[in-house]
């Protein structure tokens, strides 16, 4: 048989899990962030319809706020959801890293990548989601949707005392950084690894890839990826929302 005949094999199946136990301190006083709602609608179920909505998703993982599992479940059933997609509950822990590790112990055996994706980015297109999937299923270990950085970065020392000025001691070469977004994409057992050798904090899963020395490669983000981190985000997204209506036209 030749090379062309012989049949494509199946491509790996891809589960999400979504960090959402997070309590949402910069966003200021009320529900958990995942919970608050946007346009009507919890975030967190923007978020997993944002995951569900690439054909290549066929689990979903909800890492829900500690006492809110059950709260969670209730939510799913009550959303209208992908019906090609299985969803499952668990809740989170402390920290983001906590959180992540224990969605990853739910997992069940069968799903080859994984992505990691904050409920607190609602809005990522599905283009962006296909994108990092596809990277992963070229051969990448981890893959993260980057995007150029706006503004000028400086490195600073900390004050000399409170409410001192902090002296600038470093301007980085601003072409070469990239701000980071999610969903991250991974090979499912470099990130199990990842996991359990990386003990020290960190702010997203890639880093902890790069510190077992496997290579991370980014592709491009987009703008509506934005993580809803302060109030002023919120009505970001809302607008990125309302003129998603107008477009769609409902
Ligand atoms: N113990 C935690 C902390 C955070 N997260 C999740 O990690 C994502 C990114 O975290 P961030 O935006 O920092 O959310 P919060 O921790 O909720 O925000 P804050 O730091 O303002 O409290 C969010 O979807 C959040 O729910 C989590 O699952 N478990
Ligand atoms: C994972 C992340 O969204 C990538 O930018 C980010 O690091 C999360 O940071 P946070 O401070 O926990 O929101």
């Amino acid at each position: 048989m030749s090379d062309d005949s012989r049949p494509s094999p199946a491509p790996s199946a891809v589960a999400a899990v979504i960090p959402a136990a997070g309590r949402g301190v910069r966003l200021g006083p009320g529900a958990p962030k995942a919970l608050r709602a946007l346009g009507g609608t919890p975030m967190l179920i923007h978020a997993v319809r944002a995951m569900a909505a690439s054909r290549a998703v066929s689990l979903v993982v909800v890492v829900a706020p500690p006492d809110g599992a059950a709260e969670v479940r209730s939510l799913l059933d009550a959303h209208a959801l992908p019906e090609r997609t299985d969803f499952l509950v668990v809740p989170g822990g402390a920290s983001r890293q906590e959180s992540v590790r224990l969605g990853l112990a739910a997992l069940p055996p069968g799903h080859d990548i994984v992505l990691v994706h904050d409920a607190a980015r609602p809005l990522v297109p599905v283009d962006t989601v296909d994108a990092v999937i596809e990277a992963v299923r070229d051969g990448a270990p981890a893959v993260v949707p980057a995007l150029p950085l706006a503004d000028t970065v400086k490195q600073v020392e900390p004050a000399p005392a409170p409410g001192d000025p902090e002296p600038v001691v470093a301007t980085p070469d601003r072409s070469r950084l990239r701000a980071v977004q999610t969903p991250q994409g991974f090979d499912r057992a470099t990130l199990v690894r990842a996991h359990e050798t990386v003990t020290g904090d960190v702010t997203d899963d890639a880093s902890m890839v790069e510190q077992l020395g496997q290579p991370v490669v980014a592709v491009p983000g987009h703008e509506e990826a934005f993580k809803v981190t302060r109030p002023l985000d919120l009505v970001l997204a809302e607008a990125v929302l309302a003129r998603r209506r107008l477009n769609d036209g409902f």
